[in-house]
């Protein structure tokens, strides 16, 4: 069961994470919210083991097989879309990759680099290959972003589906998001 246990973090004198604590429930999506700059990536980085914690543990965390959703899409610039999203499930075939493509309106741009492809376009890539990556825990750093509302919504419901019975760590500003994905816990980390 991973368990996050009393974490610490400052860069210089600025205290990030002061002894912050966090049950994650198995099989189910658990929402970070908090105004921004108040530590929720640098929290998702110390748990993706990307940065240390200067105190505390991450019990079960370590060993477990991750995938991630970054704020940044962190697409190869001149792989087709297909082709970044194959990176992380090469086992599928290219006929499952595009009918999910298609779920969230990425029909048509398979074959599109990532640099031609729009904003909108490039996040619900680097989500798709997040999502079919094969991993025991899975951590999406404000995925929405920059969609528009039509696509966020649907962009949602399609996540919400694809994360069922999965253990997921889910970061957002945005109450209604965090209530359309089902989140079974909504942590705010301002309140520590
Ligand atoms: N490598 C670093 N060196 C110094 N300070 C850092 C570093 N990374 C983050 N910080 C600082 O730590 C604080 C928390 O940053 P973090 O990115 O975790 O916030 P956040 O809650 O994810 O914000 P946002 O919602 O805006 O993305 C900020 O004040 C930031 O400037």
């Amino acid at each position: 069961m991973p368990e996050i246990i009393n974490i610490s973090k400052s860069y210089g004198e600025h205290r990030v994470l002061e002894q912050f604590s966090l049950h994650i429930q198995e099989g189910e999506t658990t929402c970070i919210m908090g105004r921004s700059g108040c530590g929720k990536t640098t929290l998702l980085r110390i748990l993706m083991g990307l940065e240390t914690a200067d105190e505390g543990e991450t019990g079960g965390l370590p060993s477990m097989k991750k995938s991630a959703v970054f704020q940044e899409d962190r697409l190869c610039e001149n792989l087709s879309a297909m082709a970044n999203i194959r990176l992380t499930c090469p086992e599928r075939t290219a006929e499952e990759i595009r009918n999910e493509m298609k779920k969230i309106d990425l029909g048509g741009c398979e074959n599109q680099p990532a640099h031609e492809l729009s904003g909108g376009m490039r996040r619900r890539v680097a989500l798709l290959r997040a999502l079919l990556a094969p991993c025991q825990i899975l951590f999406l750093d404000e995925p929405f972003k920059g969609l528009d509302d039509e696509t966020r919504r649907k962009t949602i419901a399609y996540t919400k589906e694809a994360c069922r019975g999965r253990t997921v760590l889910f970061v957002t500003h945005d109450e209604k998001e965090a209530e359309l994905m089902g989140a079974a816990k909504v942590v705010s980390l301002d309140e520590g």
